[in-house]
């Protein structure tokens, strides 16, 4: 399918921004960054050069006007075109994804990450992804795998994307063993079935799978990704990760290295699984990929050709998490009634979203659902609680 990036949806909602006080937007700014600022720098002994440029961002970001990238990097043609619209203009002013992804990237100049001097490479996000791929939660989510080979086709493939939709949340391990109704539980939307529909449609292409986050979430993409290959709905399998630290725990290729080297030294079917990918690595029949779009303050809409290329060969494309969500629908104010087929028919491959919903965007879903869960929950899009799984194929062309 040829790719249609920069196609607008019908009638765009608005833009989600920073700007609006006690927005969960805002709220990220003035309360989440400063909280994980404080947890990097309890982390590691920065110095007053690296504490200082950091208080500078969180002042900057809150309170300022958007500065210029000040590190040197091979990333800085991609910035400037990037930046070029908001510079010099208030940061309250500026749409959430944008301003967000910008944060991280300024992080990284702020402590060093591209210097030549010793933070060069050094992952300020590294202690906590390490903890979490190391916590007991990941321990019993990680055991949890050994029940597959006990389960039916039909249920392992239903566990299996189960485990990859909730992803780090502790109690994968609940959703794995207690049977398929309560693990449906948080579901808002889809189902397993939905996802599996995907399949079929264009055989023989490769699958890719953009990763989210590291540690248990990145373990769980490592089934799926084995799950793919052993049921034969793909040879070839392109895991796309982040070129540089982002968002705190998403995964880069360091990370797939060290959650591989993790799952291999574990008995039972996750060290088994662990052994097949790093095979199927070395036979070149998975992939690891780390385009620099994939750190761009963009939706998925404005992909440059090469990757659209890339997924316009796919047979299907798993996007993973919540911030894949925000770029492949749009970070907008959408109706939550909107049909997510529209606002992902850009997209250049059949298409799923495996998502717990951490922040305000959501498209696809029943009226009577959003009635039910705004009564039960005002905090629903936001609290982790809920998960969807989304699927849709390009119109014929
Ligand atoms: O993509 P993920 O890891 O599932 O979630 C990313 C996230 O934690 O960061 C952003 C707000 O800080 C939101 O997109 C979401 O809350």
């Amino acid at each position: 399918m040829e790719c249609k990036t920069g196609v607008v949806v019908g009638s765009e909602a608005p833009l989600i921004t920073i700007g609006i006080p006690g927005s969960f937007a805002w709220k990220v700014f003035h309360e989440r960054r400063p909280a994980m600022i404080e947890q990097v720098c309890d982390a590691f002994p920065l110095g007053t050069g690296e504490r200082g440029r950091l208080a500078a961002l969180l002042r900057e970001t809150t309170t300022g006007v958007v500065q210029p990238l000040d590190d040197a990097a091979p990333d800085h043609h991609f910035w400037e075109s990037w930046t070029k619209a908001w510079l010099g203009r208030p940061w309250s002013e500026c749409p959430f994804l944008w301003a967000e992804s910008y944060f991280f990237r300024r992080m990284l100049a702020a402590i060093g990450y591209f210097g030549p001097g010793p933070w060069r490479g050094v992952d300020p996000f590294a202690p906590m992804k390490t903890a979490e791929l190391h916590s007991p939660a990941t321990a019993e989510t990680l055991a949890a795998f050994d029940g597959l080979p006990r389960l039916g086709e039909a249920d392992r493939d239903a566990a299996v994307v189960r485990a990859a939709v909730w992803g780090n949340q502790a109690d994968l391990a609940f959703q794995m063993s207690a049977g398929p109704k309560s693990a449906t539980a948080g579901l808002v939307s889809g189902d397993s079935d939905a996802f599996w529909s995907l399949f079929g449609a264009r055989p023989g292409g490769p699958v890719h799978l953009v990763a989210d986050n590291s540690a248990g979430e990145l373990a769980a993409d490592l089934v799926l990704i084995d799950h793919l290959r052993t049921t034969g709905r793909a040879d070839h399998v392109v895991l796309h990760v982040k070129p540089n630290p982002y968002y705190v725990s998403d995964a880069t290729h360091a990370d797939v290295l060290g959650v591989l080297r993790h799952l291999i030294g574990l008995p039972g079917e996750v060290g088994m699984i662990g052994r097949r990918v790093w095979d199927g690595l070395r036979a070149g029949k998975i992939e690891v990929r780390a385009h620099p779009f994939f750190c761009a303050p963009l939706d998925f809409r404005a992909m440059p050709d090469d990757l659209c290329d890339e997924f316009a060969s796919a047979s299907v494309t798993i996007t993973k998490g919540d911030l894949n969500y925000r770029r492949l629908a749009g970070d907008r104010y959408w109706p939550a009634t909107t049909p997510f087929a529209e606002v992902v028919a850009y997209f250049p491959s059949p298409v799923a979203a495996l998502r717990v919903l951490k922040s305000e965007v959501v498209v696809g879903l029943h009226e009577a659902a959003v009635a039910e869960l705004d009564k039960a929950d005002a905090a629903w899009r936001t609290n982790g609680t809920r998960a969807l799984i989304q699927a849709a194929a390009p119109p014929a062309s």
